[in-house]
């Protein structure tokens, strides 16, 4: 099942080109999105959460066109975001800053306080709940933003860099939280940390410059690391040099593993 389609999608930043023609598609599951600074991962993930607009090409996301001024609160109301850069306010406590933006996507008014008990639960704040979030820590302040993202139950799920900032023990709980989260809805997680794509993802797209550089598993991208004589410390990290390394070598051909 498709539930995200992106097709001939173009983004650009004054002159710099930061999505070329991309087409990609998703359907439930973990995706992990990989790539070197400034591959054009959060401009991919601004366009999907309908924050910024494309300058060409198509979305089609829960089958509605998200062009469409008129399709788009339908589409917000099941999508939950992290932005990389998560803004907040500090002098509001867990609970009314993660119930603010269950009212700002709408969820109904009987359900929403236990929908906010529920998400911060699930990211391991439950005994902060009532904490203004200025005196948190900037893991527990991340761990805020992904409780407001999930606080809907969305059925598109997208978390940019969700792991910077958390220590070891809460990037393992989170990667368990990631998978569940994956068995019904569709998230794509941007990452630097390979090993966070090893553990929870399903499927790992790369993008280069813009572009599709590889799509595949995890194993299929490690296997290639061996394949191709990559560099790095683990399989997968050399699975995504040699695909990075093959991109740039013909940067028109995609090294598609499925
Ligand atoms: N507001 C902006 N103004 C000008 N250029 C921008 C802007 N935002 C992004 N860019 C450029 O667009 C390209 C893609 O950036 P983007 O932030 O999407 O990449 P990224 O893969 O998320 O990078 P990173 O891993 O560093 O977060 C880069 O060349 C970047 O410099």
């Amino acid at each position: 099942m498709t539930t995200i389609q992106v097709a001939g999608l173009h983004v650009r930043h004054r002159r710099t080109v930061a999505l070329d023609s991309l087409d990609l598609d998703f359907g439930p599951g973990v995706h992990g999105l990989l790539g070197p600074n400034g591959a054009g991962k959060t401009s991919l993930i601004r366009v999907l959460a309908t924050v910024a607009a494309p300058n060409g090409g198509r979305v089609r996301m829960l089958g509605e066109d998200i062009g469409d001024p008129g399709k788009r609160a339908a589409v917000r109301r099941r999508l939950g975001y992290l932005p990389q850069e998560f803004g907040y306010y500090p002098g509001f406590t867990v609970r009314e800053f993660v119930a603010y933006l269950a009212w700002l996507k709408e969820m109904p008014a009987t359900d929403a306080p236990a929908a906010v008990e529920r998400a911060v639960a699930r990211v391991g704040l439950a005994d902060r709940i009532d904490t203004k979030i200025r005196t948190l820590s900037g893991g527990m302040i991340r761990r805020v933003g992904i409780a407001q993202a999930i606080v809907n139950d969305p059925s598109v799920l997208l978390l940019d860099e969700p792991t910077a900032g958390l220590d070891l023990e809460q990037r393992v709980e989170f990667r368990e939280l990631l998978r569940e989260l994956g068995a019904s809805a569709t998230v794509l997680v941007s990452t630097h940390l390979v090993e966070d794509v090893t553990a929870a993802c399903t499927e790992v797209t790369l993008l280069a410059e813009g572009r599709l550089a590889y799509r595949g598993t995890p194993d299929s991208l490690s296997a290639l690391g061996a394949e191709a004589d990559g560099v790095g410390d683990s399989p997968i990290e050399r699975g995504y040099t040699a695909a990075l390394r093959a991109h740039r070598e013909s940067p028109m051909a995609e090294v598609t593993a499925r």
